[in-house]
């Protein structure tokens, strides 16, 4: 209960990016939040990564789609190889909402810590992909582009963990 309250304030004082009420378009809403956060980095509230120069949180919850991708960055958007960005947007998700905005990798990347948490039979092939003896024989999937500064740390279901 005290983490979630934790989390609960901080996410709420800190990193909800809150624009007014006039409607943003993704694109707007991408880079009032990455500039939210680079406010942050400035008043100190978030720390930066002295490797990339990216805000860095102490710990990310990251999940994984079917598919392989992660927090909205699919195999098939160029968003996936954002390099100086911190917040990017998509406005076509096959699943909904299709308008989405998300961290760019570099600056989940420049987290300490990483928990990848993926459920279910359907994830098994892409955890397969990216956790198998093969894994270095494909084109990397968006997942296996997640590299934190310190530790990835992966929690699969029995189902998940099926093909492995
Ligand atoms: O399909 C899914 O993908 C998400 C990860 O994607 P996100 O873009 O919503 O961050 C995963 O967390 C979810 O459990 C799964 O159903």
């Amino acid at each position: 209960m005290r983490t979630q309250n934790f989390l609960f304030k901080y996410q709420y004082r800190h990193l909800t990016y809150s624009p007014s009420k006039k409607k943003l378009s993704p694109e707007e809403a991408a880079d009032g939040y990455e500039q939210r956060l680079k406010h942050l980095v400035a008043n100190n509230t978030l720390k930066t990564s002295p490797t990339t120069g990216f805000a860095k949180f102490d710990l990310m919850l990251v999940g994984m789609g079917p598919e392989g991708h992660v927090a909205s960055l699919f195999c098939w958007h160029f968003q996936r190889f954002e390099k100086t960005k911190w917040v990017t947007f998509i406005t076509d998700s096959p699943k909904p909402p299709p308008p989405r905005i998300t961290f760019t990798l570099p600056l989940i990347n420049s987290a300490d810590h990483i928990a990848m948490v993926v459920t279910g039979e359907d994830a098994a092939d892409a955890v397969k992909v990216a956790l198998g003896k093969h894994a270095a024989d494909y084109y990397p999937l968006p997942v296996q582009k997640v590299s934190p500064e310190e530790n990835l740390t992966w929690f699969l279901d029995k189902e998940a963990a099926s093909e492995l």
